[in-house]
């Protein structure tokens, strides 16, 4: 990735005079040399932890204060200025400050231990949920969603949603991000994949929405594909059922529209944005929270530009920025953590790794043939669909549904030379379970929620550690188990220690062999940790064709 090309984004935030204006105001009244209260005012806004360290923060100002005061009195009165007008006058003040002192360093170390007591509760509830975090006073993370209510005043509706949704708990990110984001900070997550990355930021946002209005696009979901804008907003549309937020996809329609689109919440690639933006369809400066959802790939070249090109789009300078995904490579960290304002880093479990709940197989199948003949065999043995197969171009996914369209089985085929209302379809048809072996390229392998899929299986070894982690992420969502199978042949080998590591973690910690869906148990081949270790990159080594009539 271009670094330097990505150093210009988020450019052009400013101080934010409205968010600080009681700051601001005070600041200026002071070095006009007005006799400022520095007395901290209630904030309701303030986390528990938060309201505590000001608090003590304050009282600590005050006492330092009144130390340097007494000290001066008494070099006062031990150098014999006459400091004071009398030496009574200044001896019963300084009787009634110690009294006030006591108190206010007994207020001191009451806030303290609070303090203290709370930091320790939020380290052991971040430590039982594998929450990573770093930056300045960070919110104290959730116990539960009950909590929205009592710490933020959430909409009860909006509970209510969840209930009916059958979210009973937060899970890790969202116990977490959800603060975060509801206290105006900027924050770059990273959490496995069907972690509900989604609900974490999309249910703060609704939040601090409060109410439809006209005023423009108040929040901005970034999105890589199509079919993952269309999936947040129908997410987005349940969160906020019973709301009547304006909540929309960018379509083809509203770029031919002579109207400009207004709507509270927006979802878009960056690719379709960038076009509105160009064309005047679209206003970006009232945009208050911008999320850049599967944030790497946002950023990596063939998105870049029209990345770049949204986030100054959206010039409101109070605007809350977040960056998810599930892989956060380290330059991202960097670049994320120059260029966002006060950001919290959130890391679930260890970062860039694949779910638990996954059970992770590696087969080597030879040659192309030998791939062919083991997925046949293994969808004889037993086919427990929905299976998601990935293949590196659509080329080759053409191929393989050539090849097994006329097989006893309901199969499909999705990749980027199908219009996306045949994509639409496609997807519609795989949830439904009308569909039960979907062939795919990367196009759907990441933030694509397909409940309940079974089986991954990587055709073609994937090209990247990232695109491993989403693709085999398809399943084992949510908690829920699942299978992930990769197929590799000779050129693949010297790239199997890189995902050797991903399989070695997750059998660590459970045995040392996994069976399989088939019920055959499975060996972890130890000696590929004895690889030596590649650079890993862009891996589309030329492949032998998969139909076999092409080979007669
Ligand atoms: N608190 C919760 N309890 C139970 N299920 C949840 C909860 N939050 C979200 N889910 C469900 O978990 C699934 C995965 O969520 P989501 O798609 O947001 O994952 P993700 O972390 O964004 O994954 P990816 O990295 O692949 O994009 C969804 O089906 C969602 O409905």
């Amino acid at each position: 990735m271009d670094q330097g090309g990505a150093s210009f984004l988020f450019a052009g935030t400013k101080f934010n005079k409205v968010k600080f204006a009681g700051v601001f105001a005070r600041f200026q009244a002071k070095t006009a040399g007005e006799n400022v209260d520095l007395a901290v005012e209630e904030d309701s806004s303030l986390l528990p932890n938060e309201k505590a360290e000001t608090e003590v923060e304050h009282v600590m100002v005050s006492s330092q204060k009144r130390k340097r005061k007494n000290s001066s009195a008494v070099a006062g009165r031990v150098e014999g200025f006459n400091v004071f007008k009398s030496t009574n006058a200044a001896e019963t003040v300084s009787s009634d400050e110690r009294n006030a002192e006591d108190a206010n360093e007994e207020v001191l170390r009451e806030k303290r231990k609070e303090l203290n007591k709370q930091i320790e509760r939020d380290a052991i509830l971040r430590k039982s949920h594998y929450i990573h975090v770093s930056g300045n006073s960070i919110p104290s993370p959730l116990h539960s969603f009950a909590e929205l209510s009592s710490r933020y005043g959430c909409d009860p509706n909006l509970l209510t949603n969840l209930k009916e949704l059958g979210f009973k708990e937060p899970t890790p990110i969202q116990r977490q991000a959800i603060p975060v984001i509801l206290s105006g900070r900027e924050c770059f997550a990273c959490a496995p994949t069907g972690s509900g990355k989604t609900l974490a930021f999309v249910f703060p946002i609704l939040m601090k929405l409060k109410n439809p209005s006209k005023d423009g696009i108040r929040a901005l979901i970034l999105c890589p594909t199509g079919e993952l804008a269309l999936q947040t907003t129908r997410e987005c549309m349940k969160m906020a059922e019973g709301n009547k937020f304006r909540i929309r996809t960018l379509k083809k329609e509203h770029l031919k529209s002579p109207k400009k689109l207004i709507c509270d919440i927006l979802i878009s690639t960056p690719l379709r944005l960038r076009i509105a933006i160009r064309k005047k369809k679209i206003d970006l400066s009232r945009v208050e929270f911008l999320v850049l959802d599967e944030s790497d790939k946002l950023f990596e070249l063939g998105l870049l530009k029209q990345t770049d090109c949204v986030v100054k789009a959206c010039s409101n300078p109070s605007i809350v920025r977040s960056l998810f995904s599930a892989t956060l490579p380290d330059y991202i960290e960097d670049l994320a953590r120059s260029v966002m304002h006060d950001a919290v880093r959130v890391i679930i479990g260890r970062k860039n790794t694949a779910s638990e709940t996954i059970k992770q197989r590696l087969i080597y199948a030879g040659s192309e043939e030998g791939k062919l003949i083991a997925l046949r065999q293994s969808f004889a043995e037993s086919l427990n669909a929905p299976v998601l197969i990935f293949l590196q171009s659509k080329e080759r996914a053409k191929e393989l549904f050539e090849e097994l369209r006329y097989d006893d089985i309901r199969v499909n085929v999705i990749h980027s030379d199908l219009s996306q209302k045949q994509r639409e379809t496609v997807v519609d048809d795989f949830r439904a379970g009308k569909t039960w072996v979907l062939i795919a390229t990367d196009v759907v392998a990441r933030g694509m929620d397909f409940k309940g899929v079974n089986c991954v299986i990587n055709y073609d070894f994937p090209d990247s550690a990232a695109a491993y982690i989403h693709r085999i992420g398809r399943t084992g969502r949510a908690g829920r188990s699942g299978e992930a199978v990769t197929l590799y042949t000779e050129e693949d080998i010297p790239l199997l220690r890189n995902i050797g590591n991903f399989m070695k973690q997750k059998n660590q910690e459970n045995s040392d062999s996994a069976s399989s869906s088939s019920g055959r148990e499975y060996e972890f081949p130890y000696w590929i940790l004895d690889l030596p270790k590649r650079k890993w990159k862009k891996h589309r080594p030329g492949r032998d064709a998969i139909l076999t009539s092409r080979k007669d």
